[in-house]
């Protein structure tokens, strides 16, 4: 059986490093350098790196060049997300070398788009479906998007490779991970989902990980890092087993 991915979070706000509590904007904890925080997270044994560019999200700015300095100064995977909704910046996300981008509010207001860029770009596409309670959230988790499943049903059907789930209110809030919204969704899909909001412990690291039969590949950890719940290193050990 595969384990369980992690996917530390640099999720940049004003080309800083911050974490947010449920994506409020407003609510930003500074962790200084992106740069020096993806390096750190390499050094420490991570495979993947879940790079946010949260200005070009919330629609107040761009990061652009800086999201493209870190994800080439890096030998490691990117997931890079955040304002990547037309022909113009997905092509820009795709020339930083990332492996794979993850597109949010496209995949709720550019359906027909984003049909396109998954059957000409594969798995190098995956689809964040941000939620509070079923309703999706796009534009900086600021507006409604439509229902889950709808919307999960629509782009399985269009071949989407991968989704990545995040419970809006429990991102930034260390209150621990949806367990029965990523069953939910697995039990939806066929497809890989990266697991995203609330880990606070090695414990909730384990209990995602017990998902990982029914479909649940990876979980992006973000605060608890950040606040040395525990270390990058401890992560990777506790869901090596
Ligand atoms: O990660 C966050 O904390 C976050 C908070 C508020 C909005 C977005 C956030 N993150 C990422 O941005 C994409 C969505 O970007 P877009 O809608 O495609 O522009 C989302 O899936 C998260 O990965």
């Amino acid at each position: 059986m595969s384990r369980l991915e992690l996917l530390p979070a640099v999720d940049v706000r004003d080309g800083q490093a911050v974490r947010l509590v449920k994506g409020a904007s407003g609510t930003e904890t500074s962790f200084g350098e992106p740069l020096a925080a993806a390096l750190a997270w390499q050094s420490a044994g991570a495979e993947w790196l879940h790079l946010v560019d949260l200005d070009a999200a919330f629609g107040t700015g761009s990061n652009r060049e800086l999201l493209a300095e870190v994800t080439g100064r890096l030998d490691i995977k990117v997931e890079l997300s955040g304002g990547i909704r037309d022909d113009e910046s997905l092509a820009a996300a795709l020339a930083t070398g990332c492996t794979r981008v993850n597109l949010g509010t496209a995949a709720l207001e550019a359906p027909e788009w984003v049909a396109k860029v998954i059957a000409e770009h594969g798995d190098k596409i995956a689809v964040g479906l941000d939620v509070v309670g079923t309703t999706l959230r796009g534009r900086g988790w600021t507006r409604d998007g439509g229902d889950l499943y709808e919307v999960l049903a629509r782009l399985d059907s269009e071949g989407c490779a991968r989704y990545v789930v995040t419970d809006v209110n429990r991102d930034g809030t260390l209150t621990g991970p949806n367990l029965e919204l990523l069953r939910n969704v697995c039990a939806a899909t066929d497809k890989p989902v990266v697991a995203s909001g609330g880990v606070s412990s090695l414990d909730d690291l384990r209990a995602i990980a017990t998902l990982v039969p029914e479909g649940v590949e990876g979980s992006i950890v973000g605060k608890a890092l950040y606040e040395q719940k525990f270390t990058l290193e401890e992560a990777l050990e506790a869901v090596s087993r």
